[in-house]
């Protein structure tokens, strides 16, 4: 047995174990001889619980690090926006990197993302939105059929779902209100829709005004979870896309408020918004 050390963040309440494997072969032992369990170290009755566990890696270029993102169920994700603001938390608290004006060139699955300390907050560069998502044709727009339209639940609510891709897959609905969503309905359901042959984040939104946007997100290998930047990202893009939206906006997730910048298709998605450190522990691995 072995103790190995890690810490605990959390963006939004969407919160991760954040495991350093710079410099030592604990991310290589768990791809090579799965050391431990993602799924259990996750469970928030029989582990330390979390969304999510992120691996800080070497980078393979000059760039500062690579981040290697798992849902709690143990698939791979690839790319995380809540997750890389706690990245660069840790990187921050644990590099003593004081200079806070300092660009944090991560590398990830969906390509370099560029973070930033402003303000006390960090943005990042997450990177040129996707509006054919997968294997979706043509348009952002798909009729979802999966769901036989007496599930759902509110009379105004359309089949219409939007896809958008920031590295990782979103399927967007907007609904006139949010509170008769019942997520653990409808989020497993959508999760698995044929469109999406890799499964994909679902997010269920209500334009506030052109300024805010409120969402109810369920996470691809998470379930219900109280954040999703990539997820506030996409929203983002398809409400302005569809005239809902000024190019900026404060999305409200259950655990809190990102402010999104977009609306040029060829630019970047700038996300921003903060990321704590809950605490550090060691646990156990074979
Ligand atoms: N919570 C994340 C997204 C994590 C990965 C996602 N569940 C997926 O499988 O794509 C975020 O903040 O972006």
């Amino acid at each position: 047995m072995k103790n190995i050390t890690f810490e605990k963040y959390q963006g939004n309440g969407n919160d991760f174990v954040v495991i350093d494997s710079r410099g030592n072969d604990l991310y290589k032992n768990y791809k090579t001889n799965k050391i431990f369990d993602i799924k259990q170290i996750c469970n928030r009755q029989f582990g330390i619980g979390a969304d999510g566990v992120i691996f800080i890696e070497e980078p393979k270029e000059d760039n500062y690090a690579k981040m290697i993102i798992f849902n709690s169920d143990g698939s791979e994700a690839q790319m995380c926006g809540n997750g890389i603001r706690c990245l660069v938390e840790y990187l921050h608290l644990n590099d003593s990197m004081n200079n806070k004006n300092i660009e944090y060139k991560i590398e990830t699955k969906a390509g370099l993302k560029i973070a930033k300390y402003i303000n006390d907050e960090i943005t990042v560069k997450m990177g040129v939105p996707i509006l054919e998502c997968q294997n979706i044709p043509t348009t952002i727009e798909k009729k979802i059929n999966s769901i036989p339209s007496h599930e759902f639940i509110e009379k105004d609510f359309n089949n219409m779902g939007y896809a958008v891709g920031m590295g990782n897959p979103h399927l967007i609905f907007f609904v006139k209100d949010i509170e008769s969503i019942i997520l653990s309905r409808l989020g497993p359901i959508l999760e698995k829709n044929e469109l999406f042959p890799e499964k994909t984040n679902v997010h269920f939104c209500q334009i506030l005004n052109r300024d805010n946007i409120k969402v109810k997100v369920w996470e691809r290998g998470a379930g219900p979870t109280l954040a999703c930047g990539t997820g506030a990202c996409a929203i983002h893009v398809a409400a302005y896309k569809l005239g809902l939206c000024n190019s900026q906006t404060i999305v409200t997730l259950p655990g809190g408020n990102l402010k999104i910048d977009w609306s040029k298709d060829d630019c970047e998605v700038m996300m921003t918004g903060n990321a704590k450190k809950v605490f550090s522990g060691s646990m156990l691995v074979n």
